[in-house]
């Protein structure tokens, strides 16, 4: 038994050893990526933590470099750790190449393959993408500008009535924004049914794309046994989460089109996609898929955000003063800053920047390469994973100075964003896949941060003795990172403040 079992590793040993030289010796004259040595079968594996792998990717390339190569169970893994390689290989000549993000198994069981983020056909990505574009490019954000005033205002009023659940209340906001554009429904209830079904579909998502938690990823032949087959749970899990997904992109649709029938239909995604654009280019399946994901990667991306300035607000109370003397000097006590007032209000716009490079919300994401490439001189190999480290890239001491402080100050009297520099040019990725939300991202990031710091004082929240509670600071693991939970003080500035509050949230409701 003993011997069947070292032979058989023997063998494969060799397999992948041979399946190695083979392809080195198909591509003449192509070298190695520098990076750690790989064992056999396992590759690196096993020198990667199971927990924000990224922090150990970014220490690999203070020994290899701004890209090296690791290879897991098989499969290279090509780490960029500079926005100026990942702009050479994603936005350069070879950028076709690596359009594809990876297609784990139970995605497509999924169906979460269907819309824009994971969708693999690459017409139907262009489509969407282009309806995206459509909506969500700078000239379109006025568009929105009612909905986040509703939803900001709303969010203020939350925050004055209930500020222990900040954490709720962001999502909430967040969400609203999100179903605004994507279908220009107005939520108006904390415990809408919509949105109770978008958070279902978000969170199975989530759980999705974990890559690492489902063995049909790792063994994708499994797909194919029977179900009633024991261990086989995933599977009616998985046909679970498709049913949902679909249904909430039917829901969803069909509500528009019956807004456009009743002449209610608000600005949005599918009102563009179903009304405004040339009849027959958007097939309906494009549509739904692609408005119901926008809620997949605007949500808790945004959230993150804004749920790690709160926690940088506890942790820097003289940048938080320091923000509010600008607002004071800018506006004055009688009205909320608006997106008019963001060229007078540098400090608070710096504030955004660098909670965005501080505690970018994707850490890392993979792109698939299509084909071999060679890249100065080094093999990229076919169906190898293209890593983006953005907190490599955000937190590198050759570019930015004590890279681990919270320091807006860095981001003043800059009149350009140098591409390669300024984290906003950089945490919402490259190339054909880059965030095509960004400018609402950073509108609503923008709107949200100032009219909670002209509002509100945020502290440490305190024990039954009085003592501070010091958050950890940590982050979550995942795909979209988030500070771990913890508690605050958020009270509003003043009387005056407060009744500011209330006469806002009156003006839009
Ligand atoms: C601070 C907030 C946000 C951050 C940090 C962020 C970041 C990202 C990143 C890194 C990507 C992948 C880019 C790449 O592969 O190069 C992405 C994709 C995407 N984002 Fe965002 N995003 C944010 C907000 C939003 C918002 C508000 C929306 C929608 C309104 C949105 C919609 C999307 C979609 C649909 C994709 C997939 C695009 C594709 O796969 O082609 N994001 N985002």
């Amino acid at each position: 038994m003993a011997f069947n079992l070292a032979y058989t590793l023997a063998l494969v040993c060799a397999y992948f050893a041979l399946r190695r030289f083979m392809r080195r010796s198909t591509q003449q004259g192509s070298l190695m990526f520098p990076g750690p040595t790989p064992l056999p079968i396992v590759g690196n594996a096993l020198s990667l933590p199971s927990q924000k792998v990224w922090i150990k990717l970014a220490e690999f390339a203070k020994l290899y470099g701004s890209i090296y190569a690791l290879r897991l169970f098989g499969r290279q893994i090509v780490v960029l750790n500079s926005p100026e390689v990942a702009r050479e290989l994603l936005e350069g000549n070879s950028a076709t190449v690596y359009t594809n993000r990876p297609l784990p198994k139970i995605i497509e069981l999924a169906g979460f393959d269907k819309g824009v983020v994971l969708e693999h056909d690459l017409g139907k990505l262009r489509l969407a993408r282009k309806l995206l574009h459509s909506v969500l490019q700078p000239k379109q954000m006025p568009l929105y500008h009612e909905a986040l005033d509703y939803h900001i205002n709303t969010f203020l009023r939350n925050l004055s009535q209930d500020p222990d659940d900040f954490s709720q209340h962001i999502h909430h906001l967040t969400a609203g924004i999100n179903i605004e554009v994507s279908h220009g429904y107005r939520v108006k209830s904390r415990d809408d049914s919509y949105v109770g079904k978008a958070n279902v579909f978000g969170e199975n998502f989530a759980r999705a794309t974990l890559h690492n938690g489902h063995i049909v990823n790792w063994l994708p032949f499994l797909a194919y046994l029977p179900t009633f087959l024991p261990g086989m749970g995933w599977k009616a899990r998985a046909r679970a989460w498709r049913d949902q997904y679909i249904s909430l992109a039917q829901e969803g649709h069909e509500m528009v089109k019956d807004d456009i029938a009743k002449g209610t239909a608000r600005p949005s995604l599918t009102l563009t996609a179903l009304e405004e654009s040339e009849p027959g280019l958007y097939p309906d399946e494009t549509i739904m898929f692609t408005a119901t994901q926008v809620y997949a990667g605007g949500g808790d991306t945004t959230s993150s955000i804004l749920t790690s300035f709160v926690l940088l607000m506890v942790q820097y109370p003289e940048t938080q003063k320091r923000a509010q003397d600008e607002i004071d000097r800018a506006i004055g006590p009688g009205r909320l800053p608006g997106l008019s007032d963001r060229s007078n209000l540098h400090y608070v716009d710096a504030i955004v920047t660098e909670v965005a490079r501080l505690r970018p919300p994707i850490p890392i994401l993979p792109r698939l390469a299509a084909r071999d490439e060679v890249y100065n001189g080094c093999l990229i190999e076919d169906n190898a994973y293209v890593m983006m480290n953005f907190w490599a890239m955000l937190h590198d001491e050759d570019r930015y100075e004590d890279p681990h402080a919270f320091k807006p100050e860095r981001w003043l009297g800059i009149e350009e964003r140098d591409a390669n520099h300024h984290p906003l040019e950089i945490v919402f990725g490259f190339g054909r896949r880059v965030c095509p939300g960004r400018y609402l991202a950073e509108e609503t990031l923008f709107a949200a941060i100032a009219r909670v710091l002209a509002v509100f004082n945020i502290s440490h929240a305190e024990d039954s003795k009085g003592n501070p509670i010091i958050p950890s600071g940590d982050t979550t693991n995942g795909g979209i990172t988030c500070p771990v939970p913890f508690t605050c003080k958020i009270r509003p500035r003043s009387p005056a403040a407060a009744e500011l509050v209330q006469r806002s949230f009156e003006d839009v409701a």
